[in-house]
């Protein structure tokens, strides 16, 4: 099997946000099309005509009925698949005019991904999730090694599992796990977090627990992070609720 990790620029960990324009959203979308071939000879129009600007430091949800575009758009946001049209600015790189290459970079350096499952490497304790990145870099120096390892036991003592931070994934439970991965997405400073059902494994308690999470983490952090979920009964904790249907935002 092979394995392909991308190592972001070591400068998203000395200077969060780098060259980022200051005064540009954390994301901007604008007449976002995406369309897939349905396999008949038309076209499925999962992104239709969708704009969008998230400030930083603010916590939005994105709901919506299945099959109405939530993961196409985050897929977008986070430059993994590409637009039928339209544009995507990140911090104020336009994303959607960037070579495969640069945008795997500007994902490394400005984007934070949180998946549904956490999906943690099982021989790793908690605190070697988060300095994976760095400690995978060949141009890293100690200092970066050293720094990498502070913010990593820092972020870790803020979701509460300082004294967790060298046990491995079997060894905590579902709550802390997805605790570790939305750090873990926190590590490089992301002006963009993008959140992908992170309460479809948890019960109720717990899914409550990792919505407020994110909220102070959003605010701390000073990153913008969408959020799509299923659980309307936790959007008190949301700045904003954006609902998708049919591709389209409302
Ligand atoms: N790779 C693909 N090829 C063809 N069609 C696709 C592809 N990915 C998604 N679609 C279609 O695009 C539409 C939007 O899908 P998407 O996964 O974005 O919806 P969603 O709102 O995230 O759904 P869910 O809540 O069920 O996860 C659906 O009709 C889906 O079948």
């Amino acid at each position: 099997m092979t394995v392909t990790v991308h190592t972001p620029d070591l400068s998203a960990y000395r200077r969060p946000h780098g060259a980022a324009r200051p005064d540009a959203p954390a994301l901007s979308v604008r007449d976002l099309v995406l369309e897939y071939p349905d396999g008949e000879g038309r076209t499925l129009r999962a992104l239709d005509e969708v704009s969008l600007d998230l400030a930083a430091g603010t916590f939005t949800a994105l709901i919506g009925p299945s099959g109405s575009g939530k993961s196409s758009l985050l897929a977008v946001a986070a430059g993994l698949v590409s637009p039928t049209s339209g544009t995507v600015h990140v911090a104020g790189t336009e994303l959607t005019a960037l070579s495969r290459a640069a945008r795997t970079r500007l994902r490394g350096e400005r984007i934070g991904v949180v998946f549904q499952q956490p999906n943690l490497l099982p021989s790793l304790t908690a605190r070697e999730q988060l300095e994976l990145t760095v400690r995978l870099d060949p141009r890293a120096t100690r200092a970066d090694r050293r720094a990498a390892r502070d913010r990593a036991q820092e972020m870790l003592e803020r979701v509460d599992l300082g004294r967790q931070a060298d046990q491995r994934p079997h060894q905590l439970s579902g709550g802390q796990r997805q605790r570790v991965n939305i750090v873990r997405a926190l590590m490089g400073s992301p002006a963009l977090l993008l959140v992908d059902e992170p309460t479809s494994a948890l019960d109720r308690e717990r899914s409550a627990a990792v919505v407020h999470l994110l909220g102070r983490l959003t605010r701390e952090e000073g990153a913008a992070t969408l959020m799509v979920t299923h659980d309307v009964e936790f959007l008190d904790a949301v700045d904003r609720t954006l609902t998708m249907v049919d591709g389209r935002l409302s």
